[in-house]
């Protein structure tokens, strides 16, 4: 038996740790990722338990070298690696931020940040991390027109007010960008573009932790919770692992805390919260197989075809139920219709005659067989309706996909 010491047993664990169990392909020694590992040192952080792979189901993540036990940290990153509105307010930009009124947001000087460091490209202090964000997302804001045509009618609305969210900041940011010139030997207008505040929009969004600042005066009143966590951000998401993260003032890091451990040569999870499919494909770009929290969101408008042509009082019940905010989050789970979707259908399928029963329905009471029967026959035909879309999209996607795929689309 080998000591481990020696060359060939220096290449084998190379070798599996290039190819593990889990299918993943070590990125540690790519370039990019040496010089942000190097970058990282410098700044004091040390982690061997975590290396950058590529895994065949989730894409780039971070990957355990070691057995990690429950309750050990898996990441300790110094607050000097974290990228926070601090840092933005040190930096060259800090004064023009001081001098604008009224203050820019808290989200905006972080983007701002990301896109002039984008732009500074070899001479950026933050080049390491730069280099390894994504150059474009998976998030519906990078979705053409006719791919958000074929998402369910409560998520295009999202998206549409999300795009809009971030059009909107563009145009009313332009002032503020123009004031940056002097930094700049390019025109602003080039470097500030829609384009390159989405992708730091998104970077933003989906790549920060959440970690409580005090407030700046020299920034607006909007929430100053996020931080930029350079190589904690490539930990990839599951619902059903628990951690314990947050900033431990006593050894001055953001830390993970794993409750479960992690097997050696595995991927590493973390949780970014209970959210269902809809929220990670808006926020994050993608949806998690088995995800616990996968819901069907139910627009009350299409009720409308289910009952209202024999049901007289259909616009009055809509009105009732709506003022008490019966109408908001109607959806399907893993487990069938949620209660308040058939408290709605069961009121919805009340007889003019059974008027008395409105408030006790909304209060749990089962009226009659007929008005259960009539109500789950009206859940069977929502569910038929929503798999019948699902599959039209899905068909529409893959002939589309068909097209980009062979250069006719
Ligand atoms: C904080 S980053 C994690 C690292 C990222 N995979 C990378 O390559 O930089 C969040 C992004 O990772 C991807 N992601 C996270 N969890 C995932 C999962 N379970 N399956 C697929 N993609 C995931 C999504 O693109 C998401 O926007």
């Amino acid at each position: 038996m080998g000591t481990g010491k020696g060359r060939r047993a220096r290449k084998k664990r190379r070798q599996r740790l290039k190819q593990s169990s889990a299918g993943a392909l070590s990125l540690c020694h790519e370039n990019q990722f040496v010089e942000l590992r190097k970058w990282l040192h410098e700044r004091g952080f040390q982690c061997n338990s975590l290396i950058p792979a590529q895994f065949s189901d989730t894409g780039r993540g971070l990957m355990t070298t070691q057995f990690i036990q429950a309750g050990d940290v898996l990441i300790a990153l110094p607050e000097r690696c974290l990228l926070t509105t601090a840092t933005v307010l040190k930096s060259y930009l800090g004064e023009y931020i001081r001098r604008w009124k009224p203050a820019i947001s808290p989200l905006l000087a972080l983007c701002v940040f990301l896109i002039s460091e984008r732009h500074l490209g070899r001479v950026s202090q933050w080049k390491p991390y730069i280099d390894i964000l994504p150059r474009s997302y998976t998030c519906p804001l990078y979705f053409s027109d006719e791919v958000v045509g074929l998402l369910p009618k409560i998520l295009r609305k999202k998206v549409l007010s999300q795009r809009n969210m971030v059009f909107e900041l563009h145009t009313c940011s332009q002032d503020f960008f123009k004031s940056l010139q002097t930094l700049f030997s390019h025109s602003v207008e080039d470097i500030f573009t829609c384009d390159a505040l989405r992708w730091a929009w998104c970077s933003v969004n989906s790549r920060t932790v959440y970690m409580e600042h005090q407030q700046s005066p020299d920034l607006s009143t909007d929430p100053d919770t996020y931080a930029m966590a350079p190589y904690l951000d490539l930990l990839n998401h599951s619902p059903d692992v628990q951690v314990k993260a947050g900033f431990n003032q006593v050894t001055q890091c953001y830390e993970i805390q794993s409750m479960q451990g992690c097997k050696r040569f595995q991927q590493t999870f973390i949780c970014y919260g209970p959210h269902d499919s809809q929220r990670l494909l808006l926020e994050y770009g993608f949806v998690a197989p088995n995800n616990p929290h996968r819901v069907v969101y139910v627009d009350p408008d299409i009720l409308q075809q289910y009952f209202s042509e024999v049901d007289k009082q259909f616009a009055q019940k809509i009105l009732f139920l709506k003022e008490r905010g019966f109408l908001t989050n109607l959806t399907f789970g893993p487990d069938g219709p949620s209660w308040k979707l058939m408290t709605v259908l069961r009121l919805l399928s009340l007889k003019p005659e059974q008027y008395a029963f409105w408030k006790p329905v909304l209060l749990g009471a089962t009226v009659s067989p007929d008005t259960e029967e009539q109500s789950l026959v009206v859940a069977w035909l929502l569910c038929h309706h929503f798999k019948q879309e699902n599959t039209e999209a899905r068909d529409k996607l893959s002939l589309m996909k068909f097209d980009w795929l062979h250069g006719s689309g």
